[in-house]
C-alpha cells in the first residue's frame, strides 16, 4: 500500500475528493505553512473524522475543502466537479465554528433560507424544517432568534441549515463542541443518517464520540493527513464494535 492509498481512503469520486492541498499565512516572522499537500477523499455514504491538535490547521483545511478560501496549491472535486467560491449549499454545506446564522431570521427562518434561495415549495420547506428541528432537538424553538439561543442550540440550528438541502457533501467543523452529553446522540443520529442516505460527511473533532460513529478517522499532523493507525484491520467504527 502507497502512502496515497493510505491517506486517500476508499471512498468513491462520487463525493469529495482533495489533492495536494497546500496552504499558507503570512506572520510577522515568516509564512506558516499550514497545509503541505493534503489528499482526503469521502465517499458517497461515508462519514469520515479528522483530529489533531489545536491549530495544527483542521479549520483550514474545512474551509477549502467547502470553497469559502482558496488553495495555494492542489484541487478540490465535489462528484469530480471543482470546488468554487459559490459553490451551492446541496453540493458542499459547511457547519463552520463560528456558525453563521443571519440574526435577523429565527431559528426555522434560518434553517429554511437555503431551500427558500431554490424557490422549493412551501410545504416541503416546512416538512424539511421541521423534521430537522425536531431531529436535533429544537422543536418549541423555530421562532426564536439567535441572540435568544444558547450556543448549543445555535449550533445545532446551524448544523439543521447545513443539512437542509441534502448536500452532496457536509463538511462539519466541531459539531458537537458546544453541546451536553443529552444532545450528543441527536447530532451523531443526523450526522450518521446523512452518510448512510449517500451523503459524503467529514468532520473535524475532539470528541470520541463523534469518532466512534466513523468509518474511517485522519489524523491532520505536521500540515499532512494519515490515517490513524487500527489494530485490528478494520474501521474506527467497527472497531469500536468489537
Ligand atoms: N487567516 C489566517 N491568517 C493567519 N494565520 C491563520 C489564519 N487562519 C488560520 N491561521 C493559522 O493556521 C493555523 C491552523 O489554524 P486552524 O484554525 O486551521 O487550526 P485547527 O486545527 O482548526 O484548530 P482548533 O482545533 O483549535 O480549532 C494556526 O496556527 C492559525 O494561527
Amino acid at each position: 500500500m502507497t502512502a496515497t492509498d493510505l491517506t486517500a481512503g476508499s471512498g468513491s469520486a462520487d463525493g469529495l475528493r482533495a489533492t495536494g492541498l497546500r496552504r499558507s499565512f503570512p506572520h510577522p516572522g515568516g509564512d506558516v505553512d499550514v497545509l503541505r499537500g493534503v489528499d482526503v477523499t469521502v465517499g458517497a455514504g461515508e462519514l469520515v473524522t479528522i483530529a489533531g491538535r489545536s491549530g495544527s490547521g483542521k479549520s483550514t483545511l474545512l474551509a477549502l475543502l467547502s470553497g469559502f478560501d482558496t488553495a495555494d496549491a492542489g484541487s478540490v472535486l465535489i462528484a469530480g466537479e471543482p470546488v468554487t467560491a459559490d459553490v451551492p449549499w446541496q453540493r458542499c454545506a459547511l457547519l463552520p465554528q463560528a456558525l453563521g446564522l443571519v440574526q435577523e431570521l429565527t431559528a426555522g427562518e434560518n434553517v429554511a433560507l437555503p431551500l427558500r434561495l431554490r424557490h422549493v415549495p412551501d410545504s416541503e420547506v416546512i416538512a424539511t424544517t421541521t423534521e430537522l428541528l425536531a431531529a436535533l432537538r429544537l422543536d418549541g424553538l423555530s421562532d426564536r432568534y439567535p441572540p435568544e439561543l444558547s450556543f448549543g442550540q445555535q449550533q445545532r440550528v446551524a448544523l439543521a441549515r447545513a443539512l437542509a438541502p441534502h448536500p452532496t457533501v457536509l463538511v462539519a467543523d466541531e459539531p458537537t463542541a458546544h453541546l451536553d452529553a443529552g444532545t450528543v446522540p441527536a447530532v451523531l443520529s443526523v450526522l450518521r443518517a446523512h452518510a448512510d442516505g449517500g451523503g459524503a460527511v467529514l468532520v473535524a473533532t475532539h470528541d470520541d464520540a463523534v469518532h466512534a460513529i466513523a468509518d474511517r478517522r485522519l489524523d491532520l499532523t505536521g500540515g499532512v493527513i494519515a490515517r490513524v493507525p487500527d489494530t485490528h484491520g478494520g474501521t474506527v467504527a467497527e472497531n469500536v464494535l468489537r
